[in-house]
């Protein structure tokens, strides 16, 4: 089943880790914007170093640096038939950038993915896992930050890919392995 999709969820809903599964379930590479700004910057490269002032406080990266990254991604050739966005897109400016490198390769996107978690869950999840990871934009208040954007600029997303039937909801909380197997239902029921 070679599928392509995005990943939506507020932070902390468990998107990296239940991409990765769905990513090798699928067949499909995952492709996390978030990931691929982190190993910028820790590599320091041009990209890290144009984008860390974004990330260390919570905004967004601009969309101009985000989409091109993007684009470059979704040319290569492991994402030809199928992929898995993680991160993207993040605002409505994003999803008509993504039509618009879907479109131009006549391969639209099949599904969009909302994990969906209680703030309160999610909260608690990003300060547990700033203990255990030392993420530099899981403090308490970059976390709070990323929530108020999340809010203003990706949660409307979801109504878009609604309108277009597009949309699956999914339930974030329980176990990891309740998570996938969930969303693989949830997956094979839409794209059949
Ligand atoms: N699509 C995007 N547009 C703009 N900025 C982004 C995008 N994806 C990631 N970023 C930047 O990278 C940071 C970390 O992203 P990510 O790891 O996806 O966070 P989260 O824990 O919310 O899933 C964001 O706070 C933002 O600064
Ligand atoms: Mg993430």
């Amino acid at each position: 089943m070679s599928a392509r999709l995005v990943l939506l969820g507020p932070p902390g809903a468990g998107k990296g880790t239940q991409a990765s599964r769905l990513a090798e379930r699928l067949a499909i590479p995952a492709i996390s914007t978030g990931d691929i700004f982190r190993a910028n910057i820790t590599g320091g490269t041009e990209l890290g170093r144009k984008v860390q002032e974004y990330t260390a406080v919570g905004a967004l990266v601009p969309d101009e640096l985000t989409n091109a990254m993007v684009r470059d991604r979704l040319a290569q050739a492991d994402a030809r038939d199928g992929f898995l966005l993680d991160g993207y897109p993040r605002n409505v400016a994003q999803v008509g950038e993504l039509d618009d490198i879907l479109a131009a390769a006549g391969r639209p996107l099949d599904v969009a993915v909302e994990l969906t978690a209680d703030p309160e869950v999610v909260v608690e999840r990003l300060l547990s896992r700033a203990q255990i990871e030392g993420r530099a934009d899981d403090t308490e208040p970059v976390i709070r930050h990323r929530l108020e954007v999340y809010a203003l600029q990706t949660a409307p997303i979801s109504q878009v890919y609604e309108d277009r039937g597009l949309l699956v909801r999914v339930d974030g909380l329980g176990s990891v392995d309740d998570v996938t197997e969930r969303l693989m239902l949830a997956l094979a029921a839409h794209l059949a």
